[in-house]
């Protein structure tokens, strides 16, 4: 089904007043569960939504709390988000890094006792509108083994790296070949992955999403390499945050809750000047996508860029909602 921004706009909102969620909160919590569902970002979007709500209630996340410095250095801030809800912080954050970015030429916020933040690409996204290079990342709990291991020990942690090229150019990757969410959005489309997503119970690669979101199995990004990745993200996060660590949030937490999370803008302005900038860039563009194709069928397109087609159609023809998300969705 296809439901129009308003009225998805409108049921977050409800659900969230009905918490006891205060008017203003409420508001900006559930415009940006909508925007992030308008954009295409359907698992971290209304999908993730009633799970968002089970956490609310169990008192991970607190409505009323608000982030506050707590170290500034200069460029590199460290914040805490005292449990505050994810998506609201994680804006905030990056709104800072890029006002140091214009004293500084680049921010860092590093921010302790974070909320999952939903959609990482929303962040990039934010600071790439406005012409800087926004890059951040998140923690989380231990959700895929490392390579080698069948026992979970490292987050998804997305890794997200935003330019400011027309249209915008964004990376918003877990380290995981399919974030849970994905697994998800294949599992309701009643699909295989495309690609193997992680192993089934005997060790095999296997493309069923029920399996691993069962069994844990992740498949990490690229093998061994987005198991690395996941691992240094996690402790430059920890480091510049002097938050918890994937390690920490595991053993000392019941949840997902008290993550660490990063925030970097670049100015580039100062760097480069915007013709040549946007000459640069377009050569990049044109020059990946005109490679000859795998498939004449299929273009080659940029990480990022289907957002901005998806984001076109769903204002126009309203947003898909899986039925069953919708039906939970309407009984919170
Ligand atoms: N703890 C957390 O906060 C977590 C959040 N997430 C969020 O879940 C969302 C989904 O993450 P993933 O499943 O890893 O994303 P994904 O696998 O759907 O996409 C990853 C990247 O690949 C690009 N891409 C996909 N297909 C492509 C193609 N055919 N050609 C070129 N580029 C292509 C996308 O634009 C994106 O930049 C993200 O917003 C992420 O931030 C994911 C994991 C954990
Ligand atoms: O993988 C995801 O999707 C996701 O958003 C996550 O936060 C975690 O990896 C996991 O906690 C989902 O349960």
């Amino acid at each position: 089904m296809r439901v129009s921004y308003s009225e998805l706009k409108q049921e977050f909102k409800r659900v969230l007043l009905a918490r006891g969620v205060v008017e203003e909160t409420a508001e900006a919590c559930a415009e940006m569960f909508a925007d992030t569902t308008q954009a295409g970002a359907y698992s971290h979007g209304v999908n993730r939504f009633p799970r968002f709500i089970q956490q609310l209630e169990k008192g991970d996340i607190d409505p009323t709390a608000k982030a506050t410095k707590v170290l500034s250095l200069g460029a590199i801030e460290q914040w805490d988000a005292h449990q505050a809800i994810g998506n609201l912080t994680a804006k905030e954050m990056m709104d800072r890094a890029m006002a140091l970015a214009d004293q500084h030429g680049i921010g860092v916020v590093a921010l302790k006792n974070a909320n999952h933040w939903m959609r990482g690409g929303g962040y990039g996204w934010q600071a790439a509108e406005k012409g800087y290079i926004g890059v951040c990342w998140t923690n989380s709990i231990a959700v895929m083994p490392p390579w080698g291991a069948k026992e979970c020990r490292i987050g998804t942690n997305p890794l997200i790296i935003a330019i400011p090229s027309n249209p915008i150019t964004m990376v918003d990757m877990s380290c995981s070949m399919y974030s849970y969410g994905m697994l998800e959005v294949n599992r309701l489309a009643g699909r295989q992955t495309f690609v193997d997503a992680g192993f089934d119970d005997d060790g095999n690669l296997t493309k069923d999403p029920a399996t691993i979101e069962r069994n844990k199995r992740l498949l990490p990004m690229g093998y061994w390499k987005g198991s690395g990745l996941s691992i240094v993200l996690d402790m430059i996060a920890t480091l510049l945050s002097n938050g918890l660590s994937v390690a920490e949030v595991t053993e000392e937490k019941d949840d997902e809750y008290c993550v660490s999370q990063v925030f970097i803008a670049i100015e580039i302005d100062r760097l480069i000047d915007g013709k040549t900038k946007d000459e640069k860039l377009e050569k990049i563009m044109d020059y990946v996508k005109t490679a000859e194709r795998a498939d004449p069928n299929v273009e080659v397109r940029l990480p990022g860029h289907e957002f901005t087609t998806i984001l076109a159609d769903n204002r126009e023809n309203g947003i898909p909602v899986d039925d069953s998300v919708w039906a939970k969705l309407k009984s919170l």
